[in-house]
């Protein structure tokens, strides 16, 4: 044999060949993965459907059972000896159905109310055979309420991943009804994260922070637990404050972007950052993230600047909202307590993420407009990440993704050419809207 006809083109095989069949395994693998994926999920769609399905067979003897349904006696024309007893039974409807169980509207009979559908919650969740039973009123409908049904629990494993699902709406978790978890900045524009020890602040942070890094949102924190937090993902921050001192100087430095973003947004005509976007002027959004705020609050033996930051705090709540600076605040409590602006700080915050608390107090400050109740299960939420989140008159339970320190590191570093500097973020802004004035002169 001629060892020159083997030795052709070496260089091509061994270049082609290995690439080949990486590309093919990586495609095998993904195309497995989604298969598992997409038949894990069918598979839940069609037991979620069995479920309602039987559920639907034992609905009228269930309304029965447990007094939902009204109950009227016909005796026949002869006398009462022989009489016949119907069940009106509240009407179903709008049925909604998802991977983890279905929503269904209940049309009440005359005289129901609420009450009598979260005391029949549990006997329905064994009746069904179901993780939770929850009966929500509508308030653009009365005469109906809604149940929701979850079959299985979407938190007991949360497979949602921290992204941003559009500017200022950031997902984080997942919710009791399988449904994304989500941080929305246009509707709230600060947050205040409040737990106990141990409850899954740092974590809810991280996934925050996961869902903020591939974009091109400015990370600001001011960690006051020594900078232990922060440290993971410093390599994506504009700036860390651990300190007192520090915080002041980063106060100064949010409310000069906030003036000179002020000032650009007098100059284009519009309210806000997002009508700015809108008009082709893209700012960045900025996240300033505290961890923990009581001790912004307390004045320390040798330096007493605590009401001083607190008032700057103050005036960043309140005055920065339509720049596209965002606060989020963490923290095992957040009472009057603390300090004399905090009432005031707490009023312009209207984001509130319950994790689990210690006592109904910290219970009801949080989650002030609901049922006391419905504030007290924040007492006893059993999983670490758990919160109870509040969405006007109504609240669902919720939880974090889960994201382990590598990766986190891991993120941080992939991201971390999307850190830009105060200096930089100013003339950014300045830039943008100087380009924007050039073009809109040469039209
Ligand atoms: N969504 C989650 N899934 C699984 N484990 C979680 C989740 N969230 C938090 N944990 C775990 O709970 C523990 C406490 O979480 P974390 O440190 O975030 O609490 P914390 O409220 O910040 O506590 P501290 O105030 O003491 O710093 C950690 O071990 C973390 O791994």
């Amino acid at each position: 044999m001629n060892p020159t006809a083997i030795d052709m083109n070496p260089t091509a095989t061994a270049e082609e060949g290995p690439d080949h069949w990486a590309a093919m395994r990586s495609t095998t693998i993904r195309a497995g993965s989604a298969l598992i994926r997409g038949t894990i999920t069918a598979w839940r769609y069609v037991c979620t459907l069995l479920t309602l399905a039987r559920l639907g067979l034992l609905w009228k003897a269930f309304c029965a059972a447990t007094g939902l349904a009204i109950q009227r006696t016909h005796a026949d024309q002869y006398g009462t000896r022989l009489h016949t007893t119907v069940h009106a039974v509240p009407r179903l409807d709008r049925y909604r159905v998802n991977a983890h169980g279905w929503t269904m509207r209940v049309r009440l009979r005359p005289g129901q109310h609420l009450g009598q559908y979260t005391e029949a919650a549990i006997p329905l969740r064994h009746t069904a055979r179901v993780q939770a039973v929850k009966a929500i009123e509508l308030p653009e409908q009365p005469g109906f309420l809604e149940l929701r049904i979850l079959r299985r629990d979407p938190l007991v494993r949360v497979t949602e991943r921290p992204r941003e699902i559009e500017p200022g709406r950031l997902a984080v978790g997942a919710t009791e009804t399988g449904d994304s978890m989500v941080l929305d900045f246009t509707e709230h524009p600060h947050y205040q994260l409040i737990g106990a020890t141990g409850s899954g602040k740092s974590m809810l942070l991280s996934c925050v922070q996961a869902a903020i890094a591939p974009t091109d949102g400015v990370l600001v924190f001011w960690d006051l637990k020594f900078g232990i937090e922060a440290e993971a993902w410093r390599e994506r921050y504009t700036e860390v404050a651990v300190t007192q001192r520090e915080v002041l100087a980063s106060c100064g430095r949010v409310l000069a972007l906030a003036e000179q973003r002020a000032a650009i947004l007098r100059r284009l005509g519009v309210r806000n950052v997002a009508e700015a976007d809108a008009a082709g002027v893209h700012l960045r959004r900025v996240y300033v993230l505290v961890d923990e705020v009581a001790e912004l609050a307390h004045d320390h033996q040798t330096d007493k600047i605590a009401d001083q930051l607190l008032r700057e705090l103050l005036r960043i709540v309140q005055l920065v909202r339509a720049m596209g600076i965002h606060v989020i605040l963490c923290g095992q409590r957040f009472g009057s307590d603390l300090g004399k602006n905090i009432t005031s700080i707490r009023a312009q915050v209207s984001g509130r993420i319950c994790l689990q608390v210690n006592d109904p107090q910290t219970a009801e400050m949080v989650l002030g407009g609901l049922a006391s109740e419905d504030q007290k299960r924040a007492l006893t939420l059993i999983r670490p990440g758990m919160a109870i989140v509040q969405d006007g008159q109504q609240w669902h339970y919720a939880r974090c993704s889960y994201l382990t320190t590598v990766e986190i590191r891991a993120l941080a570093a992939a991201h971390a050419d999307k850190r830009i500097g105060w200096d930089e973020l100013a003339a950014d802004d300045q830039l943008t809207a100087a380009i924007h004035t050039r073009q809109e002169t040469a039209r």
